[in-house]
């Protein structure tokens, strides 16, 4: 049974998945409208995982974490239209939220590293933004300018680029 076939939605309220041929080629889809700042979803679902993976998200220094749905199908953007917020330190406050107006059937995209401080899977960015950086390799490659022209980033992912500066 494929991917596609055993696939079953997490939220089939909020998203959908659009399966797309190709290799990691899928992306989640909004089935509703947000306001900017509006909170879309708690993470509720997560597992925390030894190793990161395409398919984890970091939540601090070697803590990894996979979603266990759907959001695991958000694509990067260099123009993100939301963010994962870790930044509390009561894990029942982590959430995702619209970093600006999102439209109902807007596919649904953050900036990885606001989260990923050294990817496990970098890659060539395919968002087409003006603004986009090209490869992604997590914010590690990043200067203090290039972190902060993309919406939110993580206070750790902060944290940890001071600790790099000095
Ligand atoms: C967690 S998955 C996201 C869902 C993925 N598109 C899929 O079909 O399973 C992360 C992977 O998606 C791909 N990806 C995400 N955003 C991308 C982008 N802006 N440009 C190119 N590839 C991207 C990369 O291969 C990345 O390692």
């Amino acid at each position: 049974m494929s991917v596609q076939e055993s696939y079953v939605p997490t939220h089939p309220d909020l998203f959908i998945v659009e399966f797309l041929p190709g290799d990691f080629a899928s992306r989640l889809i909004s089935l509703k409208s947000f306001e900017a700042g509006e909170t879309i979803a708690d993470l509720s679902r997560f597992t925390r995982v030894p190793h990161a993976a395409y398919d984890t998200i970091q939540c601090g220094p070697g803590d990894n974490i996979k979603y266990n749905s759907d959001l695991v199908y958000v694509n990067h953007s260099c123009e993100p239209n939301i963010a994962f917020d870790f930044s509390s330190k009561d894990t029942s406050r982590w959430h995702v939220r619209a970093s600006r107006p999102i439209k109902q059937g807007d596919p649904l995209t953050y900036f990885y590293p606001s989260t990923e401080w050294n990817m496990a899977q970098p890659f060539d960015c395919l968002c087409g933004s003006a603004k986009c950086l090209g490869r992604v390799e997590g914010a590690v490659s990043l200067s203090a300018a290039e972190l902060s022209s993309h919406g939110f980033i993580n206070p750790w992912i902060w944290t940890q680029f001071e600790a790099k500066q000095n």
